[in-house]
């Protein structure tokens, strides 16, 4: 296996620069790689990203740069936190510069909006002779920037280069799992942020403990249902990547997706939510590839089709809970 190191983060919100503030702790040689060059010269200056992840002193041997060909250029693992809507370009800006044994990883969640595929898919495509893995599971950035504990988990095709992969982010406070379920692992990622949205709508409409609970295990099973048809494995969807990021992010105020939710619950408009929170949400561009692969493979998923529906403002959160309750009586498991 080709050296891992030094590895190159590229984009500096708020988990981008938690990855790249972990791995510099844990020793490994780490530049941070942002967009914005005056931003990149305040967050040296300052030593911490104001914007997205204040408190967080940056160790001292975190290096910052706005200078994308030399970044890449040098690196042994790229690894890619910029939103999903980001990712293909982001793939053609480091493809010139790239080293050819350098490994591609990267943390997004979700799907490319442009063509619906997987992330792992234009990965393949693009770089097809590089290593490459994705780095998930239930995992706020604030939480890892406080040091608190934390477990993610990291699928590639390789075991070997999972291994050393969790091996750079592993730590006494981050537990970095394996495997092999790339497909699987990125489904749920994606998946659990649109479900995200649903129990927030209940929470902020004050549906109750009862609400939130059958929401979060009825979109497990829309989880399990889509992957089935897709392929991914069970064990995947009930592991960090699915069950574990699903519980967190419908639970956690500090999810974002949630949030959005919680803001549509208490009447509070889309374009109004989006920008009171600030930062990526992911599910806005991900329900429509949810429901796209849903019906290319005729699965009903009626929770991600409400919060599409209320997301494209088709219907308001009261009408897509009375929609959802309406369903008919069938078995729990068909
Ligand atoms: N935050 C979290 O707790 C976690 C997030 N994730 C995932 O990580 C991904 C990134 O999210 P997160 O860091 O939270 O997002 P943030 O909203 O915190 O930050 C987004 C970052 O992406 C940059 N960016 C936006 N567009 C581009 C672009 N076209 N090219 C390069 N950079 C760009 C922004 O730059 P600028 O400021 O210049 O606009 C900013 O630095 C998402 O897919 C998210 O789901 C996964 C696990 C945890
Ligand atoms: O993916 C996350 C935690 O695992 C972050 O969730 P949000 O994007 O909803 O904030």
């Amino acid at each position: 296996m080709t050296d891992t190191t030094p590895v190159a983060v590229i984009g500096a919100g708020s988990w981008g620069t938690a990855l790249a503030v972990l791995l510099a702790r844990n020793g490994v040689p780490t530049t941070l790689w942002g967009r914005t060059a005056a931003s990149v010269v305040e967050m040296a200056a300052a030593r911490s990203n104001a914007r997205y992840l204040p408190d967080l002193p940056f160790p001292d041997a975190l290096q910052l740069s706005a200078a994308l060909e030399t970044t890449v250029r040098d690196a042994g693992t790229v690894l890619i936190v910029v939103p999903s809507h980001a990712f293909a370009d982001t793939l053609d800006r480091i493809a010139p510069w790239i080293a050819p044994s350098a490994g591609i990883v990267w943390a997004t969640k979700g799907f490319d909006p442009d063509s619906g595929r997987f992330l792992h898919e234009l990965v393949a495509e693009r770089f097809p002779a590089h290593p490459a893995a994705v780095v998930t599971g239930p995992s706020f950035a604030r939480e890892v920037a406080r040091g608190l504990p934390t477990a993610v988990t990291v699928h590639a095709d390789d075991p070997a280069y999972a291994q050393a992969i969790a091996q750079l982010l592993h730590s006494p406070l981050l537990r970095a799992y394996t495997g092999a379920d790339v497909l699987g692992a990125e489904l749920g990622g994606a998946m659990k942020n649109v479900l995200a949205v649903a129990t927030g709508v209940a929470d902020g409409m004050q549906l109750g403990l009862n609400a939130r609970a059958g929401l979060i295990t009825r979109g497990m099973s829309e989880m399990l249902r889509l992957g089935a048809a897709l392929g991914a494995r069970a064990e995947t969807l009930m592991g960090l990547s699915g069950l574990g990021d699903l519980v967190l992010t419908c639970t956690g105020d500090l999810s974002r997706n949630r949030r959005l939710g919680l803001a549509l619950g208490r009447g509070v408009p889309i374009a109004e939510a989006v920008k009171e929170i600030g930062q990526v949400v992911e599910s806005i561009v991900t329900v429509d590839t949810v429901m796209r692969l849903a019906r290319e493979h005729a699965i009903e998923l009626p929770i991600s089709e409400g919060v599409q529906r209320v997301l494209h403002g088709e219907i308001t959160p009261e009408e897509g809970m009375r929609m959802l309750l309406a369903r008919e009586q069938k078995p729990e498991f068909p």
